[in-house]
């Protein structure tokens, strides 16, 4: 099975790429704003024609395809649901224009709101539902079109806080095994949803490759500021995540995980004290690790430090960088206030 690969030029919006997907694998699509990520989106979807376009997928050429033949679901950051039919019948049009009959279409769009959690709304309409809830129906609907790649252009981004971290819950199950191009600017949804990553900017592929290389070890400054913001794995545990060594990162926000549930840590980089010798005090976890790199950072200066939960980035002032005497190879000692880490469910 050969994947996804887009190879297009857009004068216009300045825009060339030449870029292969793995099959079964989802890709992140990452970059500043006007980057050009719609571009590559619309062009793999059939909605936007660039001026040189050349897509496969799965050994199809899709460049001369209309739209609605390729095979491929869009699913965008607005659910964009039939206001006028139920969940059922927006989840059933999907096999309906591919030829179903309507007993059938409705039975497998059952089927597909099941798997997303959905069961019971089939009912609603679109202007009955919470925003995750039309979401996880958009979700089930793409699905039931059964394409061969799946898009998503934001899927998280005009969710509250409460729901998306359910709605990447869901994405996670349905996507896995599946080729799938992620559009986000977020570093969790990065982390979580996807294996590999592709940052664009200004038009042109600037680095691509698994994402775990992108979050700790970035090489342009867009993937650095991305991987800015401290994200660990993890089980939760009371009062915190245990990261997959063992260790646990004390944090508030997974009072309601069941121990166990798969979660993640969040902490921003100004929140990481560094220390020549461990800390006593407050609240908070301390960890032991050794700085590899040393970079400027606005004002501040960020060090990457690699300790047994992975590399974390830390911000000081240059004060504290040289009162410390922190270069590359100095041992250090992290400690992060728990009230300073999120925890969520992965
Ligand atoms: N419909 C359009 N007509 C003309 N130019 C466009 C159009 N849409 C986007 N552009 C331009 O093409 C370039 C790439 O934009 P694109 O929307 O692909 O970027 P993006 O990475 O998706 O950005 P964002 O994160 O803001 O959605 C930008 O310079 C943008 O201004």
């Amino acid at each position: 099975m050969s994947g996804l690969s887009v190879r297009l030029r857009d004068v216009a919006r300045r825009v060339a790429v030449d870029l292969s997907m793995q099959a079964g694998r989802t890709t992140a699509l990452l970059g500043p704003n006007g980057a050009g990520k719609s571009t590559v989106l619309t062009a793999v979807a059939g909605t936007h024609r660039p001026d040189e376009v050349d897509v496969r997928l799965g050994g199809r050429d899709l460049s001369g395809l209309a739209a609605h033949r390729r095979r491929v679901a869009l699913l965008a950051q607005d659910p964009l649901l039939l206001p006028h039919l139920d969940a059922l019948d927006n989840v059933a049009f999907a096999p309906r224009a591919q030829g179903r009959g309507r007993r059938e279409a409705r039975r497998l769009a059952a089927g597909w709101l099941e798997t997303v959690g959905a069961t019971g709304l089939e009912d609603r309409r679109p202007a009955q539902l919470s925003g995750g809830q039309a979401q996880r129906v958009a979700i089930a609907r793409a699905l039931a079109a059964e394409p061969e790649a799946l898009l998503l252009d934001e899927p998280l981004a005009a969710l509250d806080v409460d729901a998306a971290p359910e709605i990447r819950h869901v994405l996670r199950q349905v996507l896995a095994g599946r080729t799938v191009v992620l559009v986000t600017h977020d570093v969790v949804d990065a982390a979580l949803l996807a294996d590999q990553a592709v940052v664009l900017e200004q038009g042109r592929v600037v680095e691509s490759g698994p994402v775990t290389d992108l979050l700790s070890a970035p090489r342009t400054p867009f993937a650095a500021r991305l991987a800015g913001t401290n994200l660990l794995q993890g089980r939760a545990v009371d009062g915190g995540l245990q990261a997959t060594d063992g260790t646990v990162m004390r944090g508030i926000g997974g009072e309601q995980l069941a121990p166990g549930t798969a979660a993640v840590a969040t902490f921003r980089p100004d929140t990481v004290a560094v220390h020549a010798a461990p800390p006593g005090g407050s609240p908070r976890t301390v960890l032991p690790g050794e700085v590899v790199a040393v970079e400027p950072s606005g004002s501040a200066v960020r060090l990457r430090v690699r300790s047994t939960m992975g590399v974390l980035v830390a911000d000081l002032t240059p004060a504290a960088v040289a009162e410390l005497d922190l270069r590359t190879g100095a041992r250090v000692h992290l400690a992060v206030k728990a009230a300073a880490v999120r925890i969520s469910q992965a």
